[in-house]
């Protein structure tokens, strides 16, 4: 498995960017525009955050999917086992933690920009006959959405280890494409066509892009949802793991495939993964 790694500053990034996700549902994007110390920064700030007591004050309130997720809330589609993590779930009008608000929303809108123009970058190098059936450009998609989500995930360190439970049981993304800034430590692991496991390197200054469901929907498996998941740490590494990840999804309107519209898609996937 071929996952590249794209210079978001080279000629050529279009066509590496969309040749790995073609082949592998994978990319790793360097030189981007978001600083490594800036996201290590929030990962300090939002861990004291998972670390304190005002976190269950933003405790989810159904029917809204925003706010802050318990540990062991969420599982894999088809998995009995809760994951062994905590999150914060964002949208454009989410409440936010004072003191952690002005720098996450900017992420937030940044990663929205980079993303969008990674789609454009994608559709601009898809095969006319493919592009031919999406029923729009993929960066139209996106434009008015305020469906995506930042998730910003803490993995505790695993106390009492469990058969079966991981911090991240294998599964594919709901949305476009994810945007996942690098983990503060490894475990990230993309599943090859053949089942075997492949480590995602873990470096502050990279973003992993992978595909997710909506697009291997609208693109006919052209771009295939790559199955992933987070292993536990070694037993002499076993200290918490900080991630973000952005989930670009299309405005609700938008036909995936004709008679399929992005939100019924969703309202369908969150059943399965038990946030609904
Ligand atoms: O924590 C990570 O590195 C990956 C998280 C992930 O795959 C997800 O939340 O969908
Ligand atoms: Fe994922």
């Amino acid at each position: 498995m071929l996952i590249e790694t794209v210079d978001y500053q080279a000629e050529d990034a279009a066509i590496a960017l969309q040749r790995s996700l073609r082949d592998t549902g994978f990319a790793v994007l360097a030189n981007h525009p978001i600083a490594p110390d800036r996201l290590a920064r929030l990962y300090d700030r939002w861990g004291d955050f998972f670390a304190g007591d005002a976190k269950h004050e933003f405790t989810v309130q159904p029917p809204r999917h925003d706010g802050f997720f318990p540990f062991r809330s969420e599982n894999a589609k088809d998995s009995p086992i809760k994951d062994l993590k905590e999150f914060f779930h964002i949208y454009p009008d989410s409440p936010v933690p004072d003191g952690l608000e002005d720098e996450t929303r900017a992420i937030y809108r940044e990663l929205v920009a980079l993303g969008t123009e990674l789609l454009s970058w994608i559709q601009a190098q898809t095969p006319p006959d493919i592009a031919a059936t999406f029923t729009m450009p993929l960066d139209e998609m996106m434009s008015e959405s305020q469906e995506s989500l930042l998730r910003i995930l803490h993995y505790p360190p695993v106390v009492a280890p469990e058969p079966n439970a991981i911090r991240a049981a294998a599964h594919e993304d709901i949305n476009l494409i994810t945007l996942l800034l690098s983990g503060s430590k490894p475990g990230l692991q993309a599943r090859d066509a053949a089942g075997v496991w492949h480590d995602i390197a873990c470096d502050p200054g990279m973003i992993t892009i992978n595909n997710g469901d909506m697009l291997a929907m609208a693109s006919g498996n052209y771009y295939p949802s790559t199955t992933h998941r987070v292993i536990n740490p070694d037993v002499h590494a076993n200290q918490s793991r900080y991630s973000m990840p952005m989930f670009l999804h299309p405005r609700s309107d938008v036909l995936l495939q004709p008679g399929m519209t992005a939100d019924d898609y969703l309202q369908q996937r969150l059943k399965e993964i038990g946030l609904k």
